[in-house]
């Protein structure tokens, strides 16, 4: 589950009959439970469930029809909360607390829009177009947006047969989109679908409310998303990131398989695990945006899909340190040393080598740009044999004759990275082996170290050998 998924705990369902008194009729008391439960097997309470949980926690009204899926709140969630991960460090040079309007694409919104309304409630700033093919859902998602008054921040369309899955994105060429997310129907076949419920060791924990056109497309999951990125590879830079949710472990694999078959290197891959139900999310973006691992990898991933783990955009250095000040004095000592280097500490709000405009998402000690590599022995001996004595450090200002502002900063860097240092956990301090060259009464200055950790994030740039190389000239100075 994601961590900030707040239905990891338990839910006490009498408590939420308090908050919402029709789900009382479905309350029962299980002989082998000591709390009133509900029976996840009877649709009814199932969508009485997704109903109550949206009213208490999110106020949001909804109405589900009894043919059509009912969506699991805390399930739903999980993508939303990713999503906001993604966006939230995709804009990594915002400034804290502005509010950007975020652009997102729903396909196939279902007949709750049970995505755009989550994310419109935990988001103030993101608006939707959303599709959706199936008349009675395309229905029944307007009447729950308009329930809710966000239609001025949702807009459901209703493709055709032989429109674009990607359609939204299809319309206006003018408009750009930060983000498209998708729960595709999983099967390719109504005999995929008894199989898989036959497969269940003791029968699924919880019906299936969905219809036919939820549940199956032909193909299965994977060929819905292979079309996706087929017609991402048309609309490319004009949407952020494409993301879509997988339900079989198999698909990862297919997907990454046509990522690699495009030359689409920089992918994002997520798992959610939820009781017995795994997920998987992928994302994929054309535009030279990095993500940390922390949002783009799964940790301990099933060996099945160990190899389709994307590259790390996350280096972890340990590193000796009497404090974090400290640390951060010889960092910034480091990094003023490299030519046409560009860098902000936040760590101690100085600026070198530039005027940055805004003070960007502060989760960082460091942001770090840089427009070539002139930080190794060969680029050194390089600018050495080129070296005009008088030329100053700064090639940006020389050329632009103003200092940098962060947008110029973005556009005309080759690479982006941030470094944060993490302090040690407590109790980790290191007193460094005594120096029998040291008297007794030198020893007093003998100070702990501790081990502190340098985190890079490659955050932006399309080369990686160059942020792998930053890294390891950093590490490398710092010992
Ligand atoms: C698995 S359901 C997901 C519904 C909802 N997003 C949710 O997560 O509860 C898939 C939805 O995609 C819709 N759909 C299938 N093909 C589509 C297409 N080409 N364009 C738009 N919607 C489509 C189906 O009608 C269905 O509502």
């Amino acid at each position: 589950m994601h961590p900030r998924n707040f239905y990891r705990d338990k839910i006490d369902f009498t408590q939420l009959a308090d908050a919402y008194p029709p789900l009382k009729n479905y309350l029962i008391q299980a002989s082998n439970h000591p709390n009133k439960i509900i029976d996840f097997k009877d649709q009814a309470a199932q969508r009485c469930l997704t109903e109550a949980l949206l009213h208490r926690d999110f106020n949001l009204k909804m109405s589900l029809p009894p043919d059509r899926l009912c969506p699991p709140v805390p399930n739903r969630l999980n993508y939303v909360l990713w999503l906001q991960d993604v966006i939230s460090a995709s804009d990594y040079m915002k400034e804290q607390n502005a509010e950007v309007m975020v652009h997102g694409v729903d396909i196939g919104t279902g007949s709750s829009a049970i995505y755009p309304l989550l994310a419109c409630t935990l988001e103030k700033s993101w608006n939707f177009v959303v599709s959706e093919i199936d008349p009675s859902s395309f229905e029944s998602a307007n009447r729950n947006i308009l329930a809710n008054e966000l239609n001025d921040r949702i807009r459901v369309i209703q493709p055709g047969a032989s429109s674009p899955i990607l359609l939204p994105l299809f319309l206006d060429e003018s408009k750009c989109f930060d983000f498209t997310m998708c729960n595709p129907p999983f099967y390719g076949s109504i005999q995929e679908v008894i199989q898989s419920a036959e497969a269940k060791q003791y029968g699924p924990n919880a019906v299936c409310t969905g219809a036919e056109v939820e549940m199956i497309t032909s193909g299965g999951e994977s060929t819905f998303v292979a079309e996706m990125v087929k017609e991402s590879l048309v609309v490319r830079e004009r949407c952020r990131w494409f993301t879509s949710m997988l339900g079989k472990l198999s698909s990862v694999a297919e997907i990454v398989e046509i990522f690699k078959s495009n030359s689409i290197d920089n992918y994002i891959l997520a798992e959610f695990v939820q009781g017995q139900t795994r997920r998987w999310a992928v994302g994929w973006s054309f535009t030279d945006i990095r993500l940390p691992d922390s949002i783009s990898r799964i940790p301990n991933a099933n060996p099945t899909i160990s190899k389709c783990i994307p590259a790390h955009n996350t280096i972890k250095q340990p590193v000796l340190s009497a404090s974090k000040e400290s640390l951060c004095d010889a960092l910034t000592s480091i990094l003023s040393s490299i030519n046409h280097l560009f860098f902000k500490s936040i760590h101690n709000r100085t600026t070198y080598d530039m005027d940055v405009d805004t003070e960007p998402n502060a989760s960082a000690d460091f942001l770090v740009f840089a427009q070539e590599d002139t930080w190794s022995r060969s680029a050194r001996r390089r600018q050495n044999q080129l070296l005009d004595k008088s030329s100053g450090r700064n090639t940006f200002e020389q050329s632009s004759g103003s200092a940098q502002t962060a947008s110029d900063l973005v556009h005309s860097s080759r690479m982006a990275c941030s470094i944060h240092v993490l302090q040690p956990p407590a109790n980790d301090s290191v007193v460094p082996p005594s120096n029998p060259a040291l008297t007794e009464s030198k020893s007093a200055t003998v100070t702990a170290t501790e081990n502190f950790t340098m985190e890079f994030n490659w955050r932006q740039g399309r080369d990686r050998d160059l942020f792998a190389s930053f890294c390891s000239h950093i590490s490398r100075k710092m010992r």
